[in-house]
């Protein structure tokens, strides 16, 4: 495995420079475009990594799964009256759909989804910004996982797009809290800063029938994992699902910090970073990553 990562990293490199980092939040646009690095969790605990994979980033959308979570543990199939688990085949920061469909999105990771899930954690938490935080920190195993806060302010500086989505479900009535407060709570979130290692370690329960086991914590029964992979395989890369599904053909989730994780049920999590995008905000060099490491051991599920 340690071989073959290398080996695969140093074919895609040369990808570097055909995709273009976020700027739509500024802070976001400050990172070296050039880096590229994957973890490798494994169930039994083995962890491989290769190029930057111990470097933090920020994680952006892949929090969406952390907050899914969260609200699934503590509100189980209630969530659902809220929003949906379809794919929605728009960009992830779309409007359209949420304005014909009566401000219901159709699922927790396009941004309209997970701001409602972000609205159904406020009402729960006292403090739903530290719940997310000690609970990630958990789940990696990293007591240093932290917000780096000059990317959650430059988010909330620039938050139109997402104020508007929020703002547009709140005449619907499907949002409850203040919509600023939540806002708030949501950039932080998309704001932790992880790194390869802890994300592969972060999401290790998914591919261990919802138990973690360096928290000794079973996190979701093994149907509500599942539910929650079949999710991210048919809405975790937005309108580029498809293809993900096509090229990996493993559940995974992406953030426009240029992280992409995927799960190996039964297996191993995998957690590739390198911040240019492409088109549809997906690490470019991350995809071509997985697609290779996919195909060379066979993981498809499909
Ligand atoms: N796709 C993403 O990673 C988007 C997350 C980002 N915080 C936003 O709301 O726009």
């Amino acid at each position: 495995m340690q071989a073959l990562l290398n080996e695969i990293l140093d074919q895609v490199r040369p990808l570097i420079g055909q995709g273009k980092v976020a700027d739509y939040i500024p802070a976001l646009a400050d990172v070296a475009a050039d880096q590229l690095g994957i973890g490798v969790y494994g169930n039994d605990g083995e962890l491989f990594t290769a190029g930057d994979a111990q470097t933090p980033f920020s994680i952006q959308s892949i929090s969406k799964v952390f907050s899914l979570v969260q609200a699934i543990q503590h509100s189980g199939e209630a969530i659902w009256q809220r929003l949906g688990h379809e794919p929605s085949g728009q960009p992830f920061n779309s409007l359209l759909q949420l304005e014909l469909e009566s401000g219901r999105p159709r699922n927790p990771f396009i941004n309209a989804g997970a701001l409602v899930i972000s609205d159904i954690n406020q009402s729960r938490f006292a403090a739903p910004v530290l719940s997310m935080r000690d609970f990630v920190r958990r789940l990696s195993g990293n007591p240093h996982v932290a917000v780096d806060n000059r990317i959650a302010e430059s988010e909330y500086q620039h938050r139109a797009r997402n104020a508007a989505m929020a703002y547009l479900m709140q005449s619907f009535g499907n949002f409850h809290n203040d919509v600023e407060k939540v806002l708030r709570g949501y950039f932080s979130h998309c704001a932790l800063s992880m790194s390869c290692v802890d994300l592969a370690k972060a999401f290790c329960f998914l591919a261990n029938d919802g138990f973690c086991k360096h928290s000794g914590e079973q996190i979701l029964s093994v149907r509500q994992t599942q539910q929650v992979n079949s999710i991210m395989a048919t809405s975790g890369l937005y309108d580029e699902a498809g293809n993900f599904a096509y090229r990996v053909g493993l559940p995974g989730k992406s953030g426009v910090g240029g992280g992409i994780v995927a799960v190996v049920p039964g297996q191993y999590t995998i957690c590739v970073w390198s911040p240019e995008l492409n088109k549809a905000g997906n690490s470019l060099a991350g995809m071509a990553t997985l697609e290779v490491l996919s195909e060379r051991i066979g993981w498809s599920v499909f």
